[in-house]
């Protein structure tokens, strides 16, 4: 396991400690969200974790989840305990950039519904500003995405389809993404009012005002970081 591999396991075996017995659980998705899954299940495994429950917010987050014994329930209106997730991108007030993974849809609406959400990374993953180093994945319907697209570079807006290969990206819901590049200066909730005002925009990778906190590995040590 690579050094920075290590990290974003340690930051995640944090998050995990927190979860108890009887919780309801965010799954988040993307190779750091995996090892708190494996935590949880490894938990499981060994008896100190019972009665769990587990909302997954991709495919492959729900796959992994059974494989390692964790009951797995849709998502549905009552509050989760907790929600423990990855991100592209974090700000000091712990504002985040997140979807580069593609899963930003079912993550907000399953962390918005959720008591704690807890934020795990490692270092690389700070920023003063988003923007900074990632895209913002914006998530569009399938049908007329070149128009969409047209309406999201007339308001300014750089990037490009999600296309990996032959054919765009297509996320869990059958949507495309378009990856924004962000201006110089901007502000994330402005911008983000003015995406989900934007006709064939489902949804945004800004996670604002969400995180209770983040558990940061750097070589160090892990940090835990709550908003500023
Ligand atoms: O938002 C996400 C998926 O939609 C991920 O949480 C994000 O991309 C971080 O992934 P990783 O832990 O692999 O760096």
């Amino acid at each position: 396991m690579s050094d920075l591999e290590a990290l974003k396991k340690e930051a995640a075996v944090r998050a995990a400690a927190l979860v108890e017995s009887g919780m309801r659980v965010g799954l988040g998705t993307g190779s750091t969200a995996k090892y708190a899954i494996e935590e949880l299940g490894r938990r499981i495994a060994s008896g100190e974790l019972k009665d769990i429950v587990g909302v997954a917010t991709s495919e492959a987050s729900d796959q992994l989840a059974r494989q390692l014994g964790i009951p797995v329930e849709p998502l549905d209106p009552r509050p989760l305990d907790i929600a423990i997730d990855g991100a592209d991108e974090i700000d000091p007030k712990l504002n985040l950039i997140k979807g580069l993974g593609g899963a930003l849809l079912r993550e907000k609406l399953t962390e918005v519904q959720a008591r704690r959400f807890i934020v795990i990374a490692d270092h690389t993953k700070t920023v003063t500003h988003l923007g900074e180093k990632a895209p913002v994945p914006v998530e569009i319907a399938k049908f007329g995405f070149l128009s969409t697209i047209e309406r999201l570079r007339a308001m300014g807006l750089g990037g490009r389809l999600r296309q990996p290969g032959a054919q765009p990206y297509v996320t869990d819901n059958g949507n495309h993404i378009f990856d924004a590049q962000l201006p110089e200066s901007f502000d994330p909730a402005t911008l983000e009012r003015q995406l989900k005002g934007t006709l064939g925009v489902v949804e945004t990778g800004f996670f604002l005002g969400m995180a209770e906190r983040a558990f940061v590995a750097s070589p160090d040590e892990v940090r835990e970081l709550t908003p500023v």
